[in-house]
């Protein structure tokens, strides 16, 4: 007798994120996306695959190559009872929305006093690391992390992609949802389809550690976690997070950590200056300054615009850079 399973294939980042947006289309009549060629051709990255041939062109709208339409076409839509998941085919091109994003969104139920709210998603294919040219690799989520009633929040596995972006969907306010696109497709994991949205204000912690925090997000996690396996052959125990919500901060989680490791190191892509790393320093410098034995470390980008490809994986934080501030914070205590 043959015995058939119906355990669930694993299935990539990009993948999980289709397999919300199908699961919430099913879930939720109010829900629609839109955005440049996500409809028939299945989106820039193919994120939107196979949507519009189920749910037809009223749910699965493309629009005209134009992200101020897109934008206020989106907070029209959230604002009169809609759920709408607009598309940013790239980071370098969301900056026409900003506008719409900043004063319109994210004020909408501070403005109305409650009577409207903005239940939108905007998604974000986000960072470097794919060898495209300008306005296609920037890490920009620093901006956004500084407006009033927006969350900003970023996956970097299939499993907190499929459920944060569920989350996202269901949220009343608006949300940025940054997708680290040079991990759309590393590698796989089984994402169970059951629906299950994953809270929007917590940190990861994806590795133990005693000796050093390296606190990260993004396409940077992959760095860090080879990181501290590096350190670990030396000698050093890193404890690694994933930060996944920048906004609202879950800062307790960060600030736990480093009260037992005393060190801790900031990795991101963005610039330096004014990166979200500045703010997470910041934050440790008010609430934590007692419990670090060596100064924050921060592992980033450089301040300049992200290079094209043949400079671009020296520009993006490297797992050497990375070990190299740990020894540095090791070094210093
Ligand atoms: C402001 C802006 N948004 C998005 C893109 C990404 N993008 C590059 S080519 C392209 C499609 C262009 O379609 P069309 O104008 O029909 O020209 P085609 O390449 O199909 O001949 C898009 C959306 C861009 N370059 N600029």
């Amino acid at each position: 007798m043959s015995t058939t399973t119906n355990a669930p294939a694993a299935i990539t980042l990009i993948e999980a994120l289709t397999q919300a947006m199908d699961y919430e289309l099913r879930a939720d009549d109010s829900v629609v996306v839109l955005g440049e060629d996500v409809g028939v051709n299945g989106g820039v990255f193919r994120a939107t695959a196979g949507l519009h041939a189920k749910f037809g062109s009223e749910r699965i709208i493309d629009t005209p190559l134009d992200e101020t339409t897109i934008a206020g076409l989106t907070v029209g839509m959230a604002s009169q009872g809609m759920r709408p998941i607009a598309e940013a085919q790239f980071d370098g091109f969301m900056y026409p929305m900003v506008d719409f994003i900043v004063c319109h969104a994210a004020r909408m139920r501070y403005r109305t006093r409650g009577r409207l709210t903005c239940p939108m998603v905007l998604r974000v294919p986000w960072g470097g690391g794919i060898r495209a040219p300008e306005h296609h690799s920037e890490a920009n989520e620093a901006i956004f992390t500084n407006v009033p009633g927006l969350r900003v929040v970023m996956p970097s596995s299939p499993q907190r992609a499929y459920g944060m972006l569920l989350a996202a969907i269901r949220e009343p306010d608006p949300v940025i949802f940054f997708e680290p696109k040079r991990i759309y497709r590393q590698y796989k994991e089984v994402v169970p389809d059951d629906g299950e949205a994953l809270p929007l204000d917590v940190c990861y912690v994806l590795r133990d550690g005693t000796d050093v925090t390296l606190v990260t997000w993004g396409a940077q996690v992959k760095e860090a976690l080879e990181a501290a396996e590096k350190l670990d052959a030396e000698g050093i125990s890193a404890e690694v997070i994933d930060v996944a919500t920048l906004r609202p901060l879950d800062f307790a989680t960060i600030a736990e950590s480093v009260s037992r490791t005393g060190r801790c190191v900031i990795v991101h892509e963005a610039p330096k200056t004014a990166g979200f790393g500045a703010e997470i320093a910041a934050r440790l410098a008010e609430e934590s300054m007692y419990d670090l034995v060596a100064p924050v470390e921060r592992v980033t980008g450089y301040d300049t615009h992200i290079p094209l490809f043949r400079l671009e994986m020296k520009y993006l934080p490297s797992v050497e850079r990375v070990v190299e501030a740990a020894r540095r914070a090791m070094a210093a205590s």
